[in-house]
């Protein structure tokens, strides 16, 4: 009887299921049958046939009737539009000729460097169809293929869409990962290190085989934690997924360049393996480049993800959507000493990209604090090199990539900046993150890709010319001129360089690697689009601290993007300068910008102002240089109390502060001389009339350029000639724009040397905690009482880069101590005296000047 029961229960529910499945495809018959003209034909057909049965005049239908006065509305509409057309040509012929306006122009996006790749700019190129600097919203790439048909693909686009996304063949690398010879050696030598260590301590019972067999399950472990699971099921529905979270967060679109997507598909017809290598801003990035990728038509490429992305549900949807896993740093992990995870790491990269997987690795390690691009961490990219090295892969296409956002994603990094540890990602603040990010409008976001470039023709480039391998920023003044061991100690600083590269690395080749990171990395800083987020802050916290009306500040803003634009900067807005204000201010919120009346000024609280300059740095970064020379020319000017100066000062002044600042910006690509860099920006303060050339100098202005000329063209390297151009001198101009401008440059280094003076002020024996936590301490204190006016300089990430400087110019030993980094004074520093007068070479750049005076700031 039960059983009876059961069965009756059952059918009952296929019956209401099948029901309610007939009522759904029924409801879905009826909305397309009325919702198309259709219906109305069929019943006109319908209505004639039965009037002419009936012995009735069809043509005096009421229907028809009703049909033929809209007919005729419709007509009247279309006749007097045509008549106001005609009447309006008629004025254009008689009035004076007024030519149409020229589409605006964006620059050519993300050109491969003209120095070290020639070859790799000229073959992506289309020269038929021009650059017109046209941006698509990720969101219709591909869409017109699905939204004219039915009422399914109208509706269900975004579906039908994803559903049609190509399939990619993703083989599953990990058991010839396992059987690759380096894991091999590694598992045996881990073996052999095991075994005497297990003798050592009279470990009767162990046995080389029972040693090898649990060194091997742990080595398949380390591969399959890395390994991804790539799944075009998984991509599809994250499309999918995307779609419609990125049309909620997304609320001015997620844009990209047509060129760069079009190139991308054009070297993808090589055949090459693609590595992307993105500026890291959020976590949105994972999935917001594969999106972009899959959309594009491209092989979405397998992800280096830190571990600590590996939360549950998410890390593994994140595998799903290509993402590996690597440890942050190996160093005090599980993994220290332990040969197969370097191995395993290095042979999972390899196998994937010989079975023709595309690749994606971020290179500046973790996200931006700061808002500014990082220097890079080369682990990844020195064994892609390596690949290329050893015949591995015949080439591979490196394609730098950014991605901004109107607003920050994944909230802000004040509590960072302020010295406390970061939260680490968990389930729960995952999905708080996603609710939060969905229920917030972000504005406009932009993806963007530049032109690829051959690894071989770099290679080749950096190993053909010898300058190319010299350090990237000046040699030291203080405390030793020694290149090599300065830049020895710059690499030993980066951690990811002693993760993956292996003992047997050459210096040659890690300059290599750390020149072409570099190179990637400016490369893709000048493609970033500038949001107007990015340039209003820029405007509020360098021109407008004390204040401006809104009209004013607009019309600051509109000057800041004219010089932007004329600098070749791509800027995601466009329209008149008080909408972008209006966007901008209410995209940053009332705690970041405060109103007072008309006033505009930035918020006062230290927080509100580090979040502003994390908008402001992505513009802070593209002024670095001008902003260097001036800062120096104040220098000079404070020093010997005179606004005449030479040239050459300025040049030894401007590059001892390139040098200071070495860890916040990268000035020039690597395969340029900072010295010219510093002439050029001479040269077009200059032509600003920021300064004045002394006249009597135009004979050495012209062999200055000749020289310059040979030098850039012959890589001619020959220094050691006397310099005619050492005499030429200028004067400072003392009109009121020049000095404005001069304020400007000077206010968007200060808060940085603010940080590095008082770093420098508090230097003493102890942990790297208490040192950074004091400094810290002085700022707040400095910035409430008001004798330092910049909160974002309480930036624990300016006052970690200056320790660094400190420790590559050896004032300083940082050591571990148990579980904690301490900081110790090197012996020659260790008197007051010695130390202040090598902190002078910091403070003299945070000099007292009138140019900051309350008056003109
Ligand atoms: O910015 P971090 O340090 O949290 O690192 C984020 C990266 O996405 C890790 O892969």
């Amino acid at each position: 009887m039960d059983t009876m029961i059961s069965v009756w229960t059952m059918v009952e529910h296929v019956r209401v299921a099948s029901g309610a499945a007939e009522l759904a495809i029924f409801t879905a018959i009826l909305y397309w049958f009325f919702t198309s003209s259709r219906v109305a034909d069929m019943l006109e057909v319908v209505g004639e046939r039965v009037g002419g049965w009936c012995g009735r005049d069809t043509s005096s239908s009421l229907r028809q009737a009703v049909r033929a006065r809209k007919r005729q509305q419709e007509y009247s509409k279309l006749d007097s539009t045509a008549n106001c057309r005609k009447s309006s040509l008629f004025r254009i012929k008689e009035g004076p000729v007024i030519p149409a306006p020229e589409p605006q122009l964006r620059p050519p996006s993300g050109l491969a460097c003209g120095r070290c790749a020639p070859v790799s700019r000229e073959s992506w190129q289309d020269h038929k169809v021009r650059d017109t600097g046209a941006v698509i919203n990720i969101l219709d790439i591909g869409r017109q293929n699905f939204a004219n048909g039915g009422v399914v693909s109208r509706y269900l686009c975004d579906l039908a869409q994803c559903c049609n996304l190509c399939a990619y063949d993703y083989k599953d690398v990990v058991p010839n990962v396992v059987k690759d010879e380096s894991v091999a050696q590694a598992i045996e030598e881990a073996t052999q290190e095991e075994l005497a260590k297990a003798k050592e301590n009279g470990q009767s019972g162990a046995s080389y085989a029972t040693i090898r067999k649990r060194v091997e399950a742990r080595a398949l472990k380390v591969v399959q934690d890395i390994s991804s699971a790539m799944s075009n099921n998984v991509l599809k529905f994250v499309a999918w997924v995307c779609h419609k979270a990125v049309r909620r967060v997304a609320g001015g679109g997620c844009g990209t360049r047509v060129a760069g997507v079009e190139r991308l598909r054009r070297a993808n017809a090589a055949g090459l393996p693609v590595v992307f290598v993105p500026l890291h801003r959020s976590h949105f990035d994972y999935i917001l480049m594969t999106f972009t990728l899959y959309l594009t038509g491209l092989r979405p490429p397998l992800v280096a993800a830190g571990d600590n992305m590996r939360i549950p549900f998410f890390g593994w949807f994140l595998r799903g959507c290509g993402a590996f896993y690597i440890r942050r740093r190996v160093e005090g992990s599980e993994y220290h000493g332990d040969p197969t995870y370097k191995s395993a790491l290095r042979a999972y990269i390899l196998n994937s990209l010989s079975a023709g997987n595309n690749l994606e690795f971020f290179i500046e390690g973790g996200r931006t604090r700061t808002g500014k691009p990082q220097t890079p961490k080369a682990g990844i990219l020195s064994v892609i090199m390596d690949a290329y090295l050893d015949g591995t892969i015949d080439d591979a296409l490196l394609v730098p990539a950014t991605l901004n956002y109107d607003k920050l994603v994944d909230g802000n990094f004040v509590r960072e900046q302020l010295g406390m540890p970061k939260q680490m990602e968990t389930f729960w603040s995952a999905l708080r993150g996603i609710w939060r990010t969905l229920n917030t409008n972000h504005g406009s976001i932009r993806v963007d890709f530049n032109q690829p470039i051959s690894l071989k023709e770099l290679v080749t480039s950096f190993q053909k010319y010898q300058h190319y391998k010299a350090p990237i920023e000046t040699c030291l003044t203080p405390p030793n001129n020694n290149l090599a061991v300065n830049l020895d100690r710059q690499i030993l600083y980066n951690h990811s360089h002693s993760s993956l590269y292996g003992a047997d690395v050459s210096t040659d080749h890690k300059m290599m690697v750390e020149a072409i990171g570099r190179h990637l990395v400016y490369d893709a800083a000048q493609a970033t689009a500038l949001m107007c987020t990015n340039v209003v802050s820029y405007v509020v916290l360098c021109e407008a601290r004390r204040g401006l009306p809104a009209a004013a500040l607009a019309a600051r803003l509109a000057a800041r993007t004219r010089d932007l634009a004329a600098a070749g900067r791509d800027l995601a807005y466009t329209g008149d300068a008080a909408t972008a204000l209006r966007h901008a201010l209410e995209m940053l919120g009332r705690g970041l910008i405060r109103r007072e009346g008309d006033i505009i000024r930035p918020g006062t609280s230290i927080a509100a102002q580090l979040e502003l300059a994390y908008y402001a740095n992505t513009v802070v970064a593209h002024y670095a240089a001008p902003a260097i020379v001036a800062t120096a020319l104040e220098s000079l000017i404070c020093a010997s109390s005179s606004t005449e100066f030479r040239q050459s000062e300025l040049v030894s002044a401007s590059l001892q502060l390139c040098e200071v600042l070495s860890h916040e910006f990268i000035i020039c690509a690597p395969c340029q001389r900072i010295q010219d860099q510093i002439l050029d920006v001479i040269d077009s303060l200059e032509s600003q009339q920021l300064i004045i050339k002394d006249k009597s100098d135009a004979v050495l202005e012209e062999q200055q350029w000749s020289r310059r000329m040979a030098r850039r063209l012959e890589g001619d390297d020959d220094d050691d000639r006397p310099d005619p151009t050492q005499r030429v001198t200028y004067t400072v101009s003392d009109k009121p724009e020049a000095v404005a401008e001069r304020q400007r440059l000077v206010l968007t280094l200060r808060p940085l040397l603010e940080a590095y003076s008082v770093t420098c002020r508090h230097l003493q024996a102890g942990t790297m905690k208490d040192v950074v936590k004091n400094s810290l301490d002085s700022l707040t204190e400095d910035f409430t009482q008001n004798k330092m006016l910049y909160g974002e300089a309480v930036s624990t990430d300016a006052i970690r880069n200056c320790l660094r400087l400190l420790r590559q110019w050896g004032v300083i030993h940082v050591y571990t101590e148990g579980k904690t980094r301490a900081v110790r004074i090197a012996e020659p520093y260790a008197s007051a005296s010695a130390l202040e007068d090598v902190c002078h070479n910091v403070h003299k750049f945070n000099m007292n000047t009138p140019l900051l005076e309350p008056s003109n700031k």
